[in-house]
């Protein structure tokens, strides 16, 4: 799968463009503020139908226009399939595929994906719990919508816990509707563990694999799954009584600060060198060397469940890699499209950046 063509209509700083794609290395160069990030961004935004990280979808208009509109057309198994998106200020996007508009957006997930790294996923390893718990819901939520769905009424569930809790400090009487509460977290809690669980057994060894390629270190990571309830040796079907004792035993607590203590919605990842958590105590070269193992891990995971590897786009990502990296991820072991942003050219090795095609951003237009 590829992305031949795209065309941009006041998406960010772009007025009008239309650029045609090599199936292997896409180089977008130039000087800085020019548009470069923006083109990969408009290439994610067609590819996962939702902008990078949590940049709201009505931001990616220009300035000073209400409307934005993207069409790429893509190389599939299946055959040519063009999708265009249409932004509208206050309103909801629109996406059509093959001419005809798509309401459920997650029949359209499978085909398509690409994973998008830049310096800033230095927030997977540093940011907050939520960051992590974010990287793994949205992949599993692409390849499982029904997990999304599990998120959205948790959530839900959520928050109606979370005011009788506030409540309950002004009457007491209303504690009998906490069973219900807990009875629905309980079980859509234990769902959302349970696949979380499936998914990191194939997850972490992937992430200790590249983690070990990219940093050359002898020693391997251990990651772990670090959760707010004791769940080592729980059998799957147990989860849900396990849950529901231990909301039980953290009421207390709840009704103090006034926010459900225990649950996926608090869970972490954990990820120990020699014992220590590279979190505080790695450098900064192997926290960027973590955050780039799990984007790897995220690319092969969709590879494994699809069979075809989703399009990388690395956004001035090269200057972190030394040069057998950069040729190992350009030259493409692992076969597919990659889109790179640099303002320095000879980032790229000679003999790879002449099989690839080479693009000038120059105040969003493309040369
Ligand atoms: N919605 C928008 N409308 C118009 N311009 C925008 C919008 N959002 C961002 N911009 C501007 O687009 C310009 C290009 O941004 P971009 O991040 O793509 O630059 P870049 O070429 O990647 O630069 P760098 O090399 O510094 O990372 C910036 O000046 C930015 O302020």
């Amino acid at each position: 799968m590829h992305l031949t063509k795209i065309r941009l209509f006041d998406f960010r700083n772009f007025r009008e463009a239309e650029v045609e794609f090599s199936g292997g290395l896409n180089v977008f160069y130039g000087d800085n503020a020019q548009g470069k990030t923006n083109l990969l961004e408009a290439i994610h935004f067609l590819c996962n139908l939702r902008p990078v990280r949590t940049t709201r979808e009505q931001d990616l208009i220009a300035w000073d226009k209400t409307k934005a509109y993207l069409k790429g057309v893509f190389y599939t198994s299946s055959g040519p399939v063009d999708r265009e998106l249409l932004l509208k200020a206050g309103d909801r996007k629109k996406v059509r595929e093959c001419g005809v508009e798509r309401h459920r957006l997650s029949e359209l997930y499978w085909q398509i994906h690409a994973v998008f790294f830049s310096p800033d996923d230095l927030t997977l390893v540093k940011g907050r719990p939520s960051e992590r718990r974010r990287f793994l819901d949205l992949i599993i939520a692409r390849l499982k919508p029904q997990y999304g769905r599990y998120l959205s009424e948790y959530s839900r569930a959520l928050f109606q816990r979370n005011r009788l809790l506030k409540d309950l400090r002004r009457n007491r009487t209303l504690i009998t509707a906490l069973d219900a509460w807990d009875e629905q977290l309980s079980s859509l809690g234990a769902a959302i563990l349970r696949t979380r669980a499936a998914f990191t057994e194939k997850l972490f060894p992937l992430v200790r694999k590249y983690y070990l390629y990219f940093s050359r270190e002898e020693r391997e990571i251990d990651i772990r799954y670090a959760g707010s309830m004791v769940l080592a040796d729980v059998p799957a079907e147990s989860l849900r009584e396990v849950f529901l004792a231990a909301l039980r035993e953290s009421l207390p607590r709840d009704l103090e600060s006034g926010y459900t203590q225990v649950g996926p919605h608090r869970d972490d990842l954990q990820f120990l060198l020699g014992g220590r958590d590279l979190r505080y105590f790695g450098s900064q070269g192997q926290q960027r060397t973590l955050s780039l193992s799990l984007k790897f891990a995220e690319r092969r995971i969709f590879f494994e469940a699809t069979g075809v590897y989703p399009i990388l786009l690395l956004d001035d990502a090269l200057s972190e890699l030394d040069v057998n990296r950069r040729r190992w991820i350009l030259e493409g072991e692992e076969p597919c499209q990659v889109f790179v942003t640099t303002a320095d050219l000879s980032a790229i090795p000679g003999d790879i950046l002449k099989k690839g095609r080479v693009y000038r951003i120059r105040a969003g237009t493309v040369g």
